[in-house]
């Protein structure tokens, strides 16, 4: 359940005057994701979201979400189209939050993956990194090694000595052995099941660009093998990588110098999302409204890719 702030009717109002989208016929919050405040909104003219930013989006970083969205939608991607009111603004408040509407994706996030979904999404991936090529904004991954410190020193107490261990030990070798060199841009940083929609076979749509940054391409490659190519059980399945490497590579090539780094780059990946998951465990009561994600997922991947030493070892 993922409704934060409540918004009243004359404010709405006041709010859709500032857009040429219609009236409203109806306004409804909608329970997935855990980050924003997100309504489906109808109007006479058709349908929207409208998301209010919650406390985990820092404002500073809006400019670069929405610029990047409307970006990529001009040039292709099919993401959420932040949509301008008549002065030109994206970006406006709604019931004290910054608030945007964007255009409505029609499709399904898969809740089951299977190696269908993979191709599709490898292609996707390298369509946006080649099209996010010339966009002039910058925002540095603000959860890449440097943020993952913090992270661990904050869950500290809360963890086994055994597991203390392990994460500081992962955190020292990253902070010694991160790559550098290879092909940067803009990357998704999320691309999870959740944020893919389908339609049938097809896939129809990319969202929740909210951790989007310039960081290695490759790493958003491993971020999504992660995401895509692991079983219930925590086995890796190489057939669904295989496929979501050869949808990538159909669009962009990787070098040989990134192919190698995929196993580092995945560790580090299952790591970050270890340690925000692990951050939010801790720090989120059992009882609240956003159901907590299980770090142990990402453990388990972490030490899948550390046992690893090449790309062969994944069947590749
Ligand atoms: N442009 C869109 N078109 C259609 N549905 C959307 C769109 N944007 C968001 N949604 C719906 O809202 C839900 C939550 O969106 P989103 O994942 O962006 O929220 P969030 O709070 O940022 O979540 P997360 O926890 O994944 O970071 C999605 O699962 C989807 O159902
Ligand atoms: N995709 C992240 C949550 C942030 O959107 C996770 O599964 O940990």
């Amino acid at each position: 359940m993922a409704v934060y702030t409540e918004v009243g009717d004359t404010e709405l109002e006041a709010f859709l005057a500032e857009y040429d989208i219609g009236q409203a016929d109806s306004f409804k919050g909608i329970a997935e994701g855990v980050e924003n405040t997100n309504f489906l909104l109808t109007t006479t003219k058709g349908q929207y979201i409208v998301t209010l930013y919650e406390k985990r989006v820092d404002p500073r970083d809006l400019p670069f979400f929405l610029g990047l969205m409307d970006h990529l939608a001009a040039r292709g991607i099919t993401c959420p189209q932040p949509i301008h009111g008549r002065d030109g603004n994206a970006l406006r408040t709604l019931a004290g939050k910054p608030a945007a509407i964007t255009s409505f994706l029609h499709g399904m996030w898969p809740r089951r993956t299977t190696v269908a979904h993979c191709a599709p999404v490898g292609e996707a991936l390298a369509g946006l990194h080649l099209a996010g090529q010339d966009f002039p904004l910058r925002r540095p991954n603000a959860l890449s090694v440097a943020g993952w410190r913090p992270l661990w020193e904050g869950s500290r107490r809360h963890i086994d000595a055994a597991l203390d261990r392990e994460l500081g030990a992962e955190i020292e070798f990253f902070e010694a052995n991160w790559p550098s060199g290879l092909p940067a841009g803009v990357i998704h940083a999320d691309l999870f099941n959740d944020n893919v929609f389908f339609l049938q076979d097809r896939l129809s749509g990319l969202i929740d660009f909210y951790f989007a940054c310039n960081d290695l391409l490759a790493y958003d490659v491993a971020i999504c093998l992660n995401a895509w190519c692991f079983e219930a059980d925590s086995s890796f399945n190489a057939t669904k990588a295989r496929a979501l490497l050869q949808g990538y590579e159909r669009v962009r090539r990787l070098s040989d110098e990134e192919k190698q780094a995929l196993p580092l780059l995945a560790r580090g990946s299952a790591l970050r999302f270890a340690l925000t998951r692990l951050y939010d465990w801790v720090h989120t009561p059992p009882d609240a409204l956003v159901k907590r994600k299980d770090p142990q997922e990402y453990l388990a991947r972490l030490r899948f890719h550390r046992a690893v030493s090449s790309l062969s070892d994944y069947g590749l």
